[in-house]
């Protein structure tokens, strides 16, 4: 059997328009992450209106530190006149030879969903956890194999869905 592989997209066009949007993103592996964050960050703006000065862009070493970054800065932004609608957290894991991926594949994936749900704030989870340098690459768009795709691309999509829709519900409209 055939089947659509990957997120079909949502039916209805959002307007992003008025989101502010935060990527924190890593410098580790910052060849491959820069094309990520760029796939997002075109995304919002090209498709959905997402003002490019309404996307804050900060960076952290690795990907161990993206939750705590979120969350600091998501506290932060709450002290301005305009909090952030949505998050994108964008690192690249790539496993090497000792026990450090699975460690900070774990802490950093449960990190995220906890900074989101404490904070009421959607967080993507823009962390590729790769087994070697092709996979990252692929899932980047980079690299010589045909079936590339930069996940950043969906990465944006989901930011503008999940930030117009919490705006939405928020407002107790569903
Ligand atoms: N090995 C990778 C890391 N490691 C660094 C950690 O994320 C962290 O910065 C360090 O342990 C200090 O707290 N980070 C990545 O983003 N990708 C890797 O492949
Ligand atoms: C602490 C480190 O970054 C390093 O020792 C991890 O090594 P590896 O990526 O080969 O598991």
């Amino acid at each position: 059997m055939t089947f659509t592989k990957g997120v079909t997209p949502s039916t209805e066009k959002y307007d992003g328009s008025s989101l502010r949007v935060l990527i924190v993103h890593t410098r580790w592996n910052c060849e491959i992450v820069e094309a990520l964050v760029r796939g997002a960050k075109e995304t919002m703006t090209s498709e959905y209106n997402v003002k490019s000065e309404n996307i804050s862009i900060q960076t952290v070493a690795g990907s161990y530190e993206l939750p705590f970054a979120a969350q600091s800065l998501i506290g932060a932004s709450r002290m301005s006149p305009q909090s952030f609608d949505a998050v994108i957290c964008i690192g690249v894991l790539i496993k090497g030879s000792t026990m450090h991926f699975e460690y900070i594949a774990e802490a950093v994936s449960q990190g995220i969903m906890r900074v989101s749900l404490d904070s009421g704030v959607p967080i993507v989870f823009g962390v590729l956890t790769c087994l070697n340098d092709e996979q990252a690459l692929e899932r980047a768009g980079l690299g010589d194999n045909e079936s590339k795709h930069n996940h950043g691309i969906d990465w944006g999509r989901c930011a503008v869905e999940m930030g117009v829709k919490n705006t939405r519900w928020m407002s107790g409209t569903i």
